[in-house]
């Protein structure tokens, strides 16, 4: 497969080698200042740059008929125009807050506690996540991911990184030195604590996941999720 990749960062560059091991050819490593030529020679592209490029990128995209799959964060309030602009021009998207399949995973283990737990009025829910200090966005994609699943199952109505009030998510968005993503969500009772918690150990897991994806998205048309690559 031909791979265009948009943004050749810290995970471009993990992408990069995981898709030459899997016997792909990378036709474009786009950044900031780079154009799209080589876009056009692309199977697939993998979008995984900064929140302020990510809509641009995925657009020229979907208009030049290339599949895209994008990890890039923090530029959600797009996301319906995009997926619109993707079944208007007949497409094929995948976007995921986290590609690695242990997210994924940890993202269906918080839907079910996240039920159980809304029978249960005496616990208050709460959120961690850490991340290096490059990063631009907070609190991270998956963090949202998190938080959106637990008020679709309960009766937190919003979430907050600062001052929350009664019925909102409380998210601690910490950064520190070379941590590439670290999730807690946190049950509290007056009695006890439950806690379930995702940690990555490098950026091997997003990357794989991205390029299991891309593998899975050619051919198709469509809007899709990691929840259809994975078959969870
Ligand atoms: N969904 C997931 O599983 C994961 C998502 N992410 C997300 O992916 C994104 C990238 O993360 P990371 O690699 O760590 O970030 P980096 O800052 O290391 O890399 C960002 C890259 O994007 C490039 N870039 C900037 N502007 C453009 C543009 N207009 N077109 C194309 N590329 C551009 C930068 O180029 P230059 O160096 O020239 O500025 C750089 O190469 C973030 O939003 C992060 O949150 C990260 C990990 C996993
Ligand atoms: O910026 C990162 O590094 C990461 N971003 C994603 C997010 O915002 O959730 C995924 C992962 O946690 C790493």
């Amino acid at each position: 497969m031909k791979i265009a990749l948009l943004g050749y960062g810290k995970m471009g560059n993990v992408i990069a080698r995981i898709a030459a091991e899997r016997g792909h050819e990378i036709v474009l490593r786009k950044k900031a200042e780079d154009n799209f030529d080589g876009l056009q020679d692309a199977d697939v592209a993998i979008e995984f740059s900064v929140p302020t490029a990510a809509v641009t990128n995925i657009t020229e995209c979907l208009n030049n008929n290339i599949p895209v799959v994008s990890g890039t964060t923090g530029w959600l309030a797009h996301y319906d125009e995009v997926t619109q602009l993707c079944e208007t021009k007949k497409g094929a998207f995948i976007y995921a807050s986290n590609f690695s399949l242990g997210v994924n995973i940890f993202f269906e283990l918080n839907v079910q506690l996240a039920k159980m737990m809304s029978k249960l009025e005496r616990y208050n829910v709460s959120m961690e996540e850490i991340h290096h200090t490059q990063k631009l966005d907070a609190p991270s994609g998956t963090a949202i991911t998190l938080a959106n699943d637990i008020i679709a199952n309960t009766n937190y109505i919003n979430w907050a990184i600062e001052n929350p009030k009664e019925t909102d998510i409380f998210i601690d968005a910490k950064r520190e030195e070379n941590v590439p993503g670290t999730h807690t969500v946190n049950y509290v009772s007056d009695v006890d604590s439950i806690e379930i918690k995702h940690t990555a150990h490098s950026r091997e897991g997003f990357a794989l996941g991205a390029v299991v994806a891309a593998e899975w998205l050619t051919g198709k048309t469509g809007v899709y999720s990691m929840k259809d690559v994975l078959g969870i």
